[in-house]
């Protein structure tokens, strides 16, 4: 049971603490790892604040800032926000964090680069020399990546600075992708002193932002430079491990701290009610142990266990349930259609189920490498279609030819200044674009919907935008290659499909998705939507939330519920990773649990869809989750 104190203040102490490891003439580096809605973005927004009105002038007269490192650019954009965009505060993403910092060392950086890519050539030379048949896919397509990373380091010599776009594609010759930025940042201060030194004189503090989540590369510099550093500077690490959701964090982050790290903690939740409060202290009790208590005034408060028979109709059950909350809570705006309910998905995929773009986002979305480009919107290649064609297309639909060719103009090579110059007929070549486009906008004509493939390949014929990566890869593909790689994947053996790219595979299948996904996948994530996912929604908070609990449109890897609530049995390989103190899915499940059910302000229904109604209901309230009045089977 949380208990009500009689204060909402218990925690105010902590802001001061805080303010205090800011000292210029002692830093002190601090972990305020608080559970969730504890008001951690509160209180680094209030300590900023007020150092700015005590310190800013001299930080202003040596130009120095604090870092502000921030998990998404929404993130970044709310705390400028909250700090009245004062110049002394520098918040960015970790992206563009990093690339602030090496973007002026381009010796360095070819260095590094040069480096970098000898390694991955020999490499994949060493994976060629073994290929049985250097005629299959696989060797054809890694004998193309050889040449690309062999083309790259010829074009090195050539480069007089490198450019970055932390929110782009980074495709031309002197572009350097996420990961490099990233790595070499991350190298670059753990391993330089000189680098060091620059870092702290610009900025004597840096702070992280949900760091359970951020890079573990760059967490660990950081560790490194506070270290070497720990008298002119200052490191503030604020999050909660049991958010922890992304594969990239670190996972023994807070462990071993050096004993002169401050560690405030807080204990009050300030967003959620009592009820909601309880049920996220229960969820977390087999973890850590913390404890929140709700404010003062947060005394009531729903949750509501929805155990529902996988086998019915979705759609029509969580109708029902919005009524059914509409009802208990005797809030109207729990309705269905124009209330103001936020149905948090497990994963993307269920959106992308419901919404029709699931064969576009599947395949990429069960790649690691890729997922997280994928849903942040980054992943150079889709950028082609979502940011480049799509309008096109749009535009075309409409007939607003003014727009087809002010987006040409914007994105197509043919179209530089540069390149026009150059041409000798410069009017025939305006015409041959304007022929190109028309003759890929025709894939359109008369309502088709053309495969993604198709558009890839007349783009690429034309030369009307830039393809590059593995795509570039796959169209780039000859007749006869293609003809050679269709006859092998007949009767490929089992030694072909191990060494097969998985990258490439995934887009291989992509590709053959029709070009109305791309739109619907758009759509999905540049609306203000109704849907969130588990993960998506973090740091965010609604009044009222629906949770869908449902592995199997969610097709169960990663993230399994029905483990978490006991209607599953524990596989072997969670057995093994049990007894070799490995995390299994199930704590990945409960902590997206956390991080869901953290959201809702007011009330909360939890849709737990499942072939076992009775063991689902049996185990939620053994685990001391529900009550057996808060639960209903459907
Ligand atoms: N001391 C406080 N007094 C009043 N409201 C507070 C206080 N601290 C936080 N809040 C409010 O509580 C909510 C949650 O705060 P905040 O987002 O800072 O928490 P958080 O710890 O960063 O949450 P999470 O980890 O769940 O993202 C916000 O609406 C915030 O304004």
């Amino acid at each position: 049971m949380s208990e009500i104190y009689s204060s909402n203040n218990i925690d105010d102490g902590v802001d001061q603490e805080i303010y205090d490891c800011f000292n210029p003439a002692q830093p002190r580096s601090f972990f305020l790892f608080a559970g969730a809605g504890s008001g951690k973005t509160r209180s680094l927004v209030n300590v900023l604040a007020r150092f700015k009105t005590e310190h800013g002038a001299d930080f202003r007269l040596y130009r120095q800032k604090i870092a502000i490192i921030t998990y998404t650019n929404a993130a970044a954009d709310e705390i400028s926000d909250r700090l009245g965009h004062d110049p002394i505060c520098k918040v960015r993403t970790i992206h563009s964090f990093s690339w602030d910092l090496i973007s002026n060392l381009t010796k360095d950086i070819k260095k590094w680069v040069m480096a970098n890519l000898q390694f991955e050539i020999l490499k994949l030379q060493d994976e060629q020399s073994r290929s049985r048949d250097l005629n299959n896919k696989t060797s054809i397509d890694r004998a193309r990546k050889i040449g690309s990373k062999t083309n790259r380091i010829r074009l090195l010599d050539t480069i007089t600075k490198f450019t970055y776009n932390p929110n782009g594609d980074n495709i031309s010759k002197d572009s350097l992708n996420h990961i490099e930025v990233i790595s070499i940042a991350a190298e670059f201060i753990r391993t330089k002193d000189l680098m060091q030194n620059i870092v702290i004189s610009m900025f004597p503090i840096i702070l992280v932002d949900e760091s359970q989540d951020t890079k573990k590369e760059m967490v660990d510099a950081l560790f490194q430079l506070q270290e070497n550093k720990k008298n002119k500077f200052s490191l503030g690490l604020f999050g909660d491990m049991m958010q922890r959701i992304y594969g990239d964090g670190k996972d023994d982050l807070g462990k071993n701290l050096p004993d002169d790290w401050t560690q405030p903690s807080k204990v009050m939740n300030h967003r959620s009610t009592k009820r909601i409060v309880e049920l996220i202290n229960n969820i977390r009790k087999d973890v850590d142990k913390q404890r929140q208590i709700p404010r003062v005034e947060r005394e009531r408060g729903v949750v509501r266990l929805f155990v529902c028979d996988r086998a019915s109709s979705k759609i029509v059950l969580e109708k029902l349930i919005a009524k059914k909350m509409t009802a208990i809570t005797r809030d109207t705006l729990w309705n269905f259609e124009d209330g103001d309910i936020m149905t948090l998905i497990l994963e993307h995929h269920m959106a992308a189920n419901r919404m029709g773009f699931f064969e576009l986002f599947e395949p990429l979305y069960k790649i690691d490498k890729l997922k997280t480009g994928l849903l942040d919107g980054t992943l150079p290649g889709l950028n082609l279609f979502t940011k480049i064609l799509l309008p096109l297309v749009q535009a075309y639909k409409k007939n607003d030819k003014f727009s087809v060719a002010k987006i040409v103009k914007k994105h197509s090579k043919l179209l530089e200044r540069e390149y026009l110059v150059s041409s000798d007929e410069q009017i025939k070549n305006l015409k041959e674009i304007n022929k190109a486009t028309y003759d890929l906008l025709s894939l359109w004509e008369s309502g088709k919907d053309p495969k993604l493939i198709e558009v890839l390949k007349i783009v690429r014929a034309a030369s009307l935008f830039p393809i590059t990566g593995t795509m570039n890869i796959i169209v780039s593909r000859t007749e006869q290659e293609i003809e050679l790689i269709e006859n092998k994947s007949d009767n490929q053996d089992e030694e072909d499909d191990n060494d097969a790219d998985e990258i490439i595979e995934a887009w291989d299948k992509v590709l053959q998705t029709p070009f109305s996904q791309v739109e619907k996948y758009d759509h999905y994530f540049s609306e203000n939507s109704k849907f969130g996912t588990h993960q998506g929604v973090k740091g965010l908070q609604y009044s009222r939330v629906m949770v869908i609990a449902d592995d199997e449109e969610a097709r169960g890897f990663m993230f399994s519920y029905d483990k978490l609530f006991g209607a599953k049995e524990l596989s072997n390989t969670d057995q093994k990773n049990i007894n070799e103190g490995k995390e299994t899915g199930i704590e990945k499940t409960r902590r997206l649990f956390y991080v869901a059910c953290s959201r809702a302000i007011e009330s909360l229904a939890i849709v737990a869809y499942t072939n076992n109604q009775a063991l689902v209901k049996e185990n939620a309230i053994k685990y001391g989750w529900f009550r057996e009045d808060e639960i209903e089977l459907l």
